[in-house]
This record gives C-alpha cells, sequence and structure tokens, in this order.
C-alpha cells in the first residue's frame, strides 16, 4: 500500500528526531512493502521566519489532504517575544483545531530495561505501570477567550483565559475513554478540579452519565492534585486517566519522567474518522537543540501508533515497538535515559541501531 505522510518537522530537535523516524517508516516499508510518501511542510518559528505566520492555510490543507501527519515540536526562545496570537505554539494549536483532533492518547509505560533512569524507588514501582493518559486535545482553557483587562480591585493589569468544557466535548472524550479501557485493563480514572471549577462539574456530572454505558469498566474520580501526587506515589494504580486539556499535559509529562524520559513518549491525536497527527509529548527542547543528542524514541514510537491508529498496519506498528526494545535491552541509551558512565549515543545513532532491528 501507499501512504501520503504530510511531515512537520517544525523547530529545535523536531528536524533531528522527525528525520530519523522518517527513516525508520522507509525501513518499515521496505520490509512490508509499503511506500511512504512524505510532503514537508513548515509550522511553527520556522514559518514564522518564512512567511510571518506560524501556521498557513498551505499548511493545513496539505495536512488536511494527507493520509496522516507527522509532527516534531513547535517553538523556542527566538519567538518569546512575538505578539502571542503569532506564537509558533498556535501553530499546534491551529493545526489540532483544523484536523479536529479532540482526542490525545499517551501512553507511559515501564521498559523494565529502563529501571535504573526511573526517579522512583524499585518497591514502588513494583512489576512496572502501563497508563495511558487520554486527554481532550480541542477544548478547556486552550481554546477560550485570552484577553487583558483593568483589574477591579485598582491591581492594574490583569491577564485572563476562559475556560470551558461542554457536555458534547466531555461524552466525546469519556466515550473513546472507556473504549480504550475496555481493550485494557478496565478502568477509568477521571482527572478534574470539582471541588472547585464550574468547568470541572459538568466535565464529572457528564463522566457520572457515561459511565453506567460501561458497567464492566471500574471508575474512579481523583482530583488533579492529588492525581500528580499519585503518579509518584503508587503509578501502578492507573490504567486509563481521562482529563481535559490542560491537566493532560502537565500530567503526562509527569508521567513520561516515571518512564525514564520526556524524550520516550508518543502521542497519537485523532479526530472523529480516524484521521491522526502523530508527535512525541515533548517540545522542541531549545537546550539541546542543534546538538544532535535528542532522543528520537517518542517520535520513533509515534510513527508506531501512526502505523496501528492510522493505517491499521499492526504487525508493522509492533515490529518498531519491538526494534525499540530490543535496543533499550541491548543497553544502548541516548543521553537523557543513560547512568553516569554509560555510552552515550547521538540521536542518528539511536535511530541507526532501531532500524537495524528491523
Ligand atoms: N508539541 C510541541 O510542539 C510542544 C512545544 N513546546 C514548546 O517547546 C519549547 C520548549 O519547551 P520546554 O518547556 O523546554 O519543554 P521541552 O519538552 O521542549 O523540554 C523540557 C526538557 O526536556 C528535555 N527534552 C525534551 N525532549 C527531549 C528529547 N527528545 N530527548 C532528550 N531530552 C529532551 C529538554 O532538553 C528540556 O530539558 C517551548 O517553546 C514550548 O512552548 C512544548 C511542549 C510541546
Ligand atoms: C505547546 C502547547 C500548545 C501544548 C503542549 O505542551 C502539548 O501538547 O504537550
Ligand atoms: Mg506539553
Amino acid at each position: 500500500m501507499e501512504y501520503n505522510i504530510a511531515v512537520v518537522k517544525g523547530d529545535g530537535i523536531g528536524p533531528e528526531i522527525v528525520s530519523e523516524a522518517m527513516l525508520v517508516l522507509d525501513k518499515v516499508g521496505e520490509k512490508f512493502g509499503h511506500k511512504f510518501h512524505f510532503q514537508e511542510v513548515l509550522a511553527g518559528g520556522c514559518s514564522i521566519d518564512k512567511n510571518g505566520i506560524p501556521l498557513t492555510d498551505e499548511t493545513i490543507e496539505i495536512c488536511k489532504n494527507a493520509d496522516s501527519v507527522l509532527l516534531g515540536a513547535v517553538g523556542g526562545p527566538k519567538w518569546d517575544d512575538v505578539p502571542s496570537a503569532k506564537r509558533p505554539e498556535k501553530a499546534l494549536l491551529g493545526l489540532r483545531a483544523a484536523l479536529g483532533l479532540f482526542v490525545n492518547l499517551r501512553p507511559a509505560q515501564m521498559h523494565k530495561a529502563l529501571a535504573d533512569a526511573c526517579p522512583i524507588k524499585p518497591e514502588i514501582i513494583g512489576d512496572g505501570f502501563d497508563i495511558l493518559v487520554c486527554r481532550e486535545l480541542t477544548g478547556d482553557v486552550y481554546f477560550g477567550k485570552h484577553y487583558r483587562r483593568e483589574s477591579d480591585k485598582g491591581w492594574g493589569e490583569t491577564g485572563a483565559d476562559d475556560m470551558n468544557y461542554s457536555v458534547y466535548e466531555v461524552e466525546r472524550i469519556g466515550r473513546r475513554a472507556f473504549e480504550m479501557a475496555m481493550k485494557r485493563n478496565k478502568k477509568v480514572c477521571s482527572v478534574d478540579k470539582a471541588n472547585v471549577l464550574e468547568t470541572s462539574r459538568v466535565w464529572r456530572e457528564t463522566m457520572h452519565r457515561i459511565k453506567d454505558e460501561y458497567p464492566e469498566v471500574e471508575y474512579t474520580d481523583m482530583y488533579v492534585d492529588n492525581c500528580a501526587m499519585q503518579l509518584v506515589r503508587n503509578p501502578g494504580q492507573f490504567d486509563v486517566i481521562v482529563t481535559g486539556n490542560l491537566f493532560g499535559d502537565i500530567l503526562s509529562d509527569e508521567a513520561s519522567m516515571i518512564t525514564g524520559s520526556i524524550g520516550m513518549l508518543p502521542s497519537a491525536s485523532m479526530n472523529e474518522s480516524g484521521k491522526g497527527m502523530y508527535e512525541p509529548i515533548h517540545g522542541s527542547a531549545p537546550d539541546i537543540a542543534g546538538k544532535g543528542i535528542a532522543n528520537p524514541i517518542a517520535t520513533i514510537l509515534s510513527c508506531a501508533m501512526m502505523l496501528r491508529y492510522s493505517f491499521g498496519l499492526k504487525d508493522e506498528a509492533d515490529a518498531i515497538e519491538t526494534a525499540v526494545e530490543n535496543v533499550l535491552n541491548a543497553g544502548h541509551r541516548t543521553a537523557d535515559i543513560a547512568a553516569k558512565g554509560e555510552k552515550v549515543l547521538s540521536t542518528s545513532e539511536m535511530g541507526a541501531l532501531i532500524r537495524e532491528q528491523l
């Protein structure tokens, strides 16, 4: 089969990690008899530099018309002072909205070989953990009105961001979370801040209404502050965590670190018709950009999610995941997951070793 993939390398380490992932897809194509056609497009800071705006209509059209989208990361200090409506991150939010990508799946699994890179004590980790953060991606405070006004207390200029969730949006993500749980360990933990936020009260009431449609699933509610704590106290208690855009963003970065590094976590963002955008959960890592030391595994595993979820290529997805596992089991490490004194691989050396396993 032939597949058209729009590629948004983006900024910072984006081009370094995405190039490795594209080579992995080429290798999978060779092995399994597929052809992946890549069309590179600009979004984020690099688009601001070339076009004056972070996201052009052309990029949106190419991404909409492709079978799938592979994205690295956008943003960086170079563009920190551009007006907020034109920041690189607006490209990401714009693409998510334009493609209707309401669900963002972020799996955080313990790779046994990386136990040493996990900052939590082995007796707490026990047999490991396998968490799926199911984050709502096109609502919440990220898509509310952002504005400034004068403080009515005379405290000067005040920033304000509207946080919203409608019943429709919660039902849509909630059902997706229950469906994912049915294919896994049949547990859903819904995370909110219903003790304070009206948005969260609508979230919780809606989740309680739909949970009865899935009687086999064990359902719990948890406040987000408690969840942040429980993720390090006992990560093994979780199966699917369903939550809003902001809480999911923060909790998935935290969940990534207990796997060893944020450089390990892939993600899949999908719309109602299964169209997807696949990206690592991390950002453009300006502190290490251009040094060739970023971990490409999150992006490579995002390609596995693309093959599985958008193209239905299960064996091909498994092959990538097994190749990554083999490389980790053989003790190969990039800087972020290496123990003191361990040999450290570059981005391209890690990519090459993974391809050798395919
Ligand atoms: N999806 C996206 O495009 C995202 C973009 N961003 C943007 O990225 C820029 C930097 O944001 P930060 O808060 O620094 O988050 P970040 O995720 O880029 O980096 C946080 C820390 O993790 C490290 N790190 C990240 N990815 C890594 C990898 N693959 N291998 C090894 N180490 C890695 C970085 O070196 C840094 O020390 C900002 O402009 C931010 O807005 C942030 C998150 C997501
Ligand atoms: C850069 C933000 C818009 C989003 C983010 O941090 C994320 O999706 O992980
Ligand atoms: Mg984030």
